[in-house]
C-alpha cells in the first residue's frame, strides 16, 4: 500500500508576497488582455484564487513627495496615474510604476464599486512594497481590479454620465408605457 504523502503547508499570503517581491517576479495565474480603447489593458485571472490570497505586486520605484512633484511636471497625463501614494512612519511616499517593465501590477484597473482585491503595504528586508490581496474568491476569467480610492478619476465621471443617460432612458420608456396616448 502506498504511504500517504505529507501535505505541504500552504504558504501564508504575506510571506508569498514577500517572496515574489524579493524575486521581482509576478506569480503565475494571470493574463493581460486588451479590453477596449477607453479602458486599455487589464489583468485577468486564469485560475481560481481564494479570499485573502496574495495576487500581484504593484512594482515600481519608491519615491518621496518632492521627487513625485518633479516627475509630475515632466510626465504626460497618461503617466501621472501610475503614482500610488502611501504613508510610512508618517512620511508620504509613492510607488512610481510609470515605466513599462512587463509587470502586471501597473496594468490592474480601478473598480470602486465592486473591487475583488485590495492594496496593502508590506515590508521586505525593511523596504516598503505594495501588493494586491484578494477580497473574495476569484474565478478564472475575472478581471482583477481594486479601488484606486477617492479621487475624481475621469473614467468614473464617464461611467456616471452613461448611468444617468440609461436612467433617463429607462424613465422615458416607463413614461411611454404608462401613458401611451400622451
Ligand atoms: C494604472 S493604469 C491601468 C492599466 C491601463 N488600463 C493600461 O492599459 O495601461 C490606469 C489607467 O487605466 C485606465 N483605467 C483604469 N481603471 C479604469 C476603469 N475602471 N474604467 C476605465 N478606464 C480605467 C485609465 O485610463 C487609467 O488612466
Amino acid at each position: 500500500m502506498a504511504s500517504a504523502r505529507p501535505r505541504r503547508a500552504k504558504i501564508k499570503p504575506r510571506e508569498e508576497a514577500a517572496h515574489f517581491s524579493s524575486l521581482c517576479k509576478d506569480k503565475d495565474g494571470f493574463d493581460v488582455k486588451f479590453i477596449n480603447s477607453f479602458k486599455g489593458r487589464g489583468v485577468f485571472s486564469c485560475r481560481p484564487f481564494q479570499n485573502g490570497d496574495f495576487l500581484i505586486e504593484y512594482r515600481g520605484e519608491v519615491i518621496t513627495k518632492s521627487e513625485r512633484e518633479n516627475r509630475q511636471k515632466v510626465y504626460h497625463n497618461a503617466l501621472k496615474v501610475f503614482m500610488f501614494d502611501f504613508r510610512l512612519n508618517g512620511q508620504e511616499l509613492y510607488v512610481d510604476a510609470a515605466k513599462e517593465d512587463n509587470s502586471l501590477g501597473r496594468l490592474v484597473n480601478d473598480d470602486h464599486v465592486n473591487p475583488n482585491c485590495k492594496m496593502k503595504l508590506i515590508k521586505v528586508d525593511g523596504k516598503p512594497h505594495l501588493s494586491l490581496f484578494a477580497l473574495k474568491d476569484i474565478s478564472p476569467g475575472e478581471e482583477i481590479a481594486y479601488d484606486y480610492s477617492d479621487s475624481d478619476w475621469p473614467w468614473r465621471c464617464k461611467l456616471l454620465s452613461s448611468q444617468i443617460t440609461i436612467v433617463s432612458w429607462a424613465g422615458l420608456m416607463q413614461l411611454i408605457i404608462c401613458c401611451p396616448h400622451n
